[in-house]
Order: structure tokens, then sequence, then C-alpha cells
């Protein structure tokens, strides 16, 4: 899915992106005569990421979206697809070409308890990047990181303190300061609120943006909880079993959704329920099927209250539903055989007709 912002060229592009992770491939399991098992983590993405927008990445948990933040920055290999970075394939860098895109591309984690070493001072933490890209000497490297731990609301006198001398907030502003060492364009934000307690959770969503401002970052915002990208995106892709199935900017993804499933995130009510008018609104039921054997056709349609025959075995390219709002639902293509295709069991059951 992609879109084009008038003004704001694309920072990244992603075409294609595979990563499968696979099981039962070692020598052992050959012997035994056990076929490998893939998990397609991530199943083909498209996207791209303009500079100086935050696109949100949201599904459930284990929908792949960890991986895609580590694949497009080359943390994993992917399997198949094609990653730009500045007009640049990701995949076929040079050492030297690679080394200045990790200094120009960073990843803040989700936990900020485990994501920190807890043998090193904050100081350390923060100039480690600068170290190992040989960036200035020692004493303007520590002038750097009191400089930004002030940037991220910290201290400059906090400098020689360990993790478990701050409170999880606090470390996480010190994961954003070491992602910010480098001075990078591009940052992954893995969860980076998740761990956080909810009155926190406000103040680092605050700080993002205000640093995203400051230094002319774009951001991929990863997160489960739609609510959470609302206030911070300029787009949002959601994506289901290592798909995306919708894109759009935030005011279509909340106040007009376009595909089931997303619908059903927003709703975010784990049973049927209806609406202020009695109506019935999509909610999620069961759990994600396993990426080892994804279901045929719409990979949503197990659990999805209008799936039909049809989206057993096929699903639609993107279709544009409104400017720059990309869906891969049939209930979106008002001539498709999906309509004359009976609704599958599940369906009648949950979406109470139509
Ligand atoms: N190293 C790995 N080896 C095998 N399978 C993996 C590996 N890492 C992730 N997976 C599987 O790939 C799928 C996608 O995982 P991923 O962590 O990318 O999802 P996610 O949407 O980020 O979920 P979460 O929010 O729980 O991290 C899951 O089924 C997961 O179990």
């Amino acid at each position: 899915m992609s879109e084009s912002t008038p003004g704001a060229e694309p920072l990244v592009e992603v075409e294609g992106l595979e990563k499968y992770y696979y099981e039962q491939d070692t020598i052992l399991d050959r012997l035994l005569g056990r076929d490998p098992v893939s998990i397609k983590a991530v199943d083909g993405l498209d996207f791209e990421i303009h500079e100086g927008e935050t696109l949100g990445l949201v599904g459930e948990s284990g929908c792949g979206k960890s991986t895609t933040g580590e694949t497009l920055l080359r943390l994993r290999e992917a399997t198949d697809g094609q990653v730009r970075f500045d007009g640049q394939n990701l995949f076929e860098m040079t050492d030297g070409e690679l080394t200045e895109f990790r200094r120009r591309a960073q990843v803040v984690f989700q936990d900020p308890f485990s994501s920190l070493d807890p043998r090193m001072t904050a100081g350390e933490i923060i100039t480690e990047p600068l170290e190992i890209h040989d960036i200035a000497g020692p004493a303007e490297r520590r002038e750097r990181a009191i400089d930004l731990l002030e940037r991220v609301g910290l201290s400059g006198d906090q400098i020689d303190r360990y993790p478990n001398e701050f409170s999880g907030g606090q470390r996480q502003r010190i994961g954003i300061a070491r992602a910010l060492a480098l001075e990078p364009d591009f940052i992954v934000l893995d969860e980076p609120v998740s761990a956080l307690d909810v009155s926190v959770q406000a103040q680092v969503l605050n700080l993002l943006e205000d640093l995203q401002a400051e230094f002319d970052l774009t951001y991929l915002f990863i997160a489960h909880d739609l609510s959470v990208v609302r206030h911070i995106s300029d787009r949002v892709s959601v994506m289901y079993l290592g798909e995306i199935v919708e894109t759009g900017s935030v005011e279509d993804i909340f106040e007009s959704p376009a595909h089931p499933y997303t619908r059903a995130l927003l709703e975010s009510v784990p049973r049927a329920s209806a609406d202020e008018h009695g109506r019935r609104v999509d909610t999620l039921e069961g759990d994600v099927p396993s990426p080892r054997a994804p279901p045929d056709g719409c990979r949503f349609h197990t659990r999805c209250p209008h799936a039909r025959e049809a989206c057993r075995a096929e699903v639609p390219a993107d279709i544009e539903v409104e400017s720059g709002q990309y869906a891969a639902c049939f209930r979106n293509v008002d001539d498709h055989p999906y309509w004359r295709s009976e609704p599958l069991a599940h369906a009648e059951v949950n979406a109470g007709g139509e």
C-alpha cells in the first residue's frame, strides 16, 4: 500500500518484504526426516514512510510488527523483497554505506528494563553508539551525553547513575537519548510506551513528538493498541498475520475504517456487542491463527463477521477506498461476486446479517 504525501519524499520504501523464520531446520531434524516449517512472520509488505512523518504500525501480538521493524533496519535478514532508504537499496549496500545507514536509522525498544545494560551508566549507554562509530573524543562525548539527557527531560548530573536508579519512564528517556546520539533521520519505535504506566505514557509520547519537530525525525511507530498511535501518527497501517490490511490517514482509520479487522481493533471488545443504536458492531473473536499455516484467501476470514465463501479463496489487491486510504477487503468492491456468495457460518452468527 502506498500513498503520496504532497511535498514529502519517501525516506523508506518497502516493496514485497518477506521474513520467514524456519523451525525443524537442524541437521537432526533432517536426519529424522522432518520437513522444515516456515513461519510467515512478514509476508509481502508494501509501504512508504515519508520524510518527517510518523507511520503507525498496529496489529495484535504476533502479527509481525517487530519483525517488520527489525527487518527494515537490517537487524534481521529479509527472506525476500526490497527496502530502499533515501533511494538506496538497503540489501545491496556496501559496508561503508551500511555503516552510514546504521548511523541514520535507530531503534527504541519496548522494554526499558531489559534493553539497557544494567552495568553501564546512563552516560556510557548514551555515548556507546558514538564510540562504535568513532565519533568525537571522550570529553566531547560526555558533553553530548549531558546535552542529550537534558533534551529528553532528565538532568545532566544524572549521567553517572545506573539504570536501576531510574524509573521506567526515565529509563525509556535514556533509551531515546541513546537513539538520538548519532543524530539519526529515522527511528523505529517498537512499542516504546507499552511497558510504562499510563500516566507516564503521555509524557513520553509528547517528548517523542517534540524531538521529532526539533530534529526533523521520521518515525515508524509500532504498537498493538490503536489508541496509542492516534495522537502521534500521520498515517496508520494495520497489520494482520504478516500482511497490511489497511492504510490511511489517522482521520480515515479512526473515523471511517474500511477493513473489518481495523473496525474490530477499534472496537477492541473481545465479544460481539452492539452500539448505542442496538446495531451489531464488528468485534474480535478468538486468537490470531498460527503464521505456520495462515488461512488461504483473506487471512482474516476465519474471524471476520462479514466473511463470505469468496473470502476463503481470494483477497483483493489493495483498493483505494478514499484518496490515500487503501483496504484489502471485498466489502469495498460493489460488483464483486463476494456479494453473491454465501456468508460463512461463523459470520452469520457474529454479524447478525447485513
Ligand atoms: N526468532 C524467531 N523465530 C521463530 N519465530 C519467530 C521469531 N521471532 C518471531 N517469531 C514469530 O513470528 C511471528 C511474528 O512475531 P513478531 O514479534 O514480529 O510479532 P509482533 O506483532 O511484533 O508481536 P509482539 O507484539 O508480541 O512482539 C510470531 O508468530 C512469532 O512467534
